[in-house]
């Protein structure tokens, strides 16, 4: 068991207030916030002077070791929580994606990710469970996962990846009434698997074999088309709805729409599509351009990114992820003369804390407290593990992250955590560095 821990003389952040205030630990929860508290010789103590100390970063949104396209992501469940960890975060939701479609049940895919997770994982984590078929036994099986011993509240979709993950949208509006009775949220990616296949064929027949015919084989308006069509069938089944990585401002403008009408949507912009556009995939360099090569794909508009970060600010966009999805030169170089083969993917857990504070509170669009509530305060209460996690607060979970607003950091794969030859926010500054995590 470690010492009690006292942090002295920082500014204390949450999404609803920032104050001076030393915070004091014990067994891995925060049992004191207030002014001056006096260290005893047993406790350790970290001095936060000039530092900003603020609740772990929570991503809902990883694919850690996942198998796809014959191939597995490389951050693995250690390398990728250690990746998370020395960037400021201090929970994953991963997505476990059972074979439902071949038969093997939630519990049985639930188990094999809790199996390769478990003995490795340095954070918390949690699961989100992928539905990819409606079947006899399906009903029954959501609403055993989701009983109080395996704790999970979210069902993920996938509108995409025709013939392995996606669903009918028939077979997920079935999903979204159970997800409903089992009061359980459904997140969605949201596109259109099938059109999409058709323009995939069309651009190989006309001999566009490189990265540039990922983005053209996924337009924008799909994206929205898509969003607009999750968020008009979880209505109809009177579910809850989490976009999950949006993208694009058509995207956005459909969750805007659907949330005035009385809907309940959440939206999920990425680290990655905060800073990036997809200007990349036209590189003249294959590999540069297939490194970017993710599913919707960046945005096009080079105005995107700062408006998704703008939407966080109003209110209309509502938590940052990174879809961390890792997969490496070799892996994306199977993509070569046919760019339906590129593994999709991108990375992002390590530096969304200072990519989302560079884009966001550096360049003067949200202040300190939103940036908390987008980075982790709002993931816990979506995911309903607020306030043990998402606060400094007396009695919630000791995740704390030191962070330093004046310290700059430049991105690079040299000195990244991941297992991962390559970043693709390579040789980006960022003002804001998470220098101490404590992860209970
Ligand atoms: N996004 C992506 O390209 N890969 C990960 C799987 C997914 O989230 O769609
Ligand atoms: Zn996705
Ligand atoms: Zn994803």
């Amino acid at each position: 068991m470690s010492p009690p821990l006292v942090i002295k003389n920082g500014t204390v952040v949450n999404e609803d207030g920032m104050f001076k205030a030393d915070v004091l630990v014990k067994n891995g929860v925060i049992v004191e916030v207030s002014a001056n508290i006096i260290p005893l010789p047993d406790m350790e103590l970290i001095d936060a002077s000039d530092r900003l100390v603020i609740p772990g970063g929570i991503d809902p949104h990883t694919h850690m070791q996942m198998p796809y396209m014959g191939e597995v992501t490389k951050d693995d469940f250690l390398k990728g929580t250690e990746a998370a960890v020395a960037g400021g975060t201090t929970m994953i939701i991963d997505f476990c994606c059972p074979d439902h479609r071949n038969g093997e049940s939630l519990m049985s895919g639930y188990n094999r990710w809790r199996g390769w997770a478990d003995p490795k994982v340095c954070c918390d984590y949690g699961l989100s469970v992928a539905i990819t078929q409606w079947r006899p036994e399906t009903a029954e099986q959501m609403a055993l996962i989701t009983s109080p011993e395996y704790g999970v509240n979210s069902f993920k979709f996938y509108m995409a990846y025709e013939g392995t993950l996606m669903v009918r949208d028939d077979e997920m509006y079935r999903a979204m009434q159970e997800c409903a009775k089992l009061r359980a949220l459904a997140r969605v990616h949201c596109e259109n698997g099938a059109v999409i296949k058709e323009k995939e064929i069309d651009l190989l027949a006309k001999g566009v074999t490189g990265p540039e015919g990922h983005t053209q084989s996924r337009p924008e308006e799909i994206e929205a088309e898509a969003t607009n069509r999750a968020c008009v069938l979880a209505a109809q089944a009177n579910c809850p709805l989490y976009v999950v990585h949006v993208m694009t401002k058509g995207a956005a403008a459909a969750i805007s729409h659907h949330r005035a009408q009385g809907s309940i949507v959440f939206g999920e912009p990425i680290a990655a599509g905060l800073a990036l556009d997809g200007s990349h995939y036209y590189d003249d360099d294959w590999l540069h351009a297939a490194r970017y090569v993710m599913s919707p794909p960046l945005s096009r508009d080079p105005t995107t990114p700062e408006l998704l970060m703008k939407l966080l600010a109003a209110g209309e966009l509502h938590l940052t992820g990174t879809d961390n999805c890792t997969y490496d030169c070799r892996q994306k170089s199977l993509g070569k003369g046919n760019f339906t083969k590129i593994p999709n993917g991108i990375n992002g857990v390590e530096d969304r804390m200072s990519v989302v504070w560079e884009k966001g509170v550096h360049s003067g669009i949200i202040d300190p407290m939103r940036y908390v509530s987008i980075t982790s305060a709002t993931a816990a209460k979506i995911f309903n593990i607020y306030p043990k996690k998402g606060r400094i607060a007396v009695g919630s979970d000791a995740d704390i992250v030191i962070f330093n607003p004046n310290a700059i950091r430049t991105i690079s794969a040299d000195t990244h955590h991941h297992n991962l030859d390559f970043n693709i926010f390579e040789g980006i500054q960022c003002h804001g560095v998470a220098e101490i995590t404590i992860s209970s």
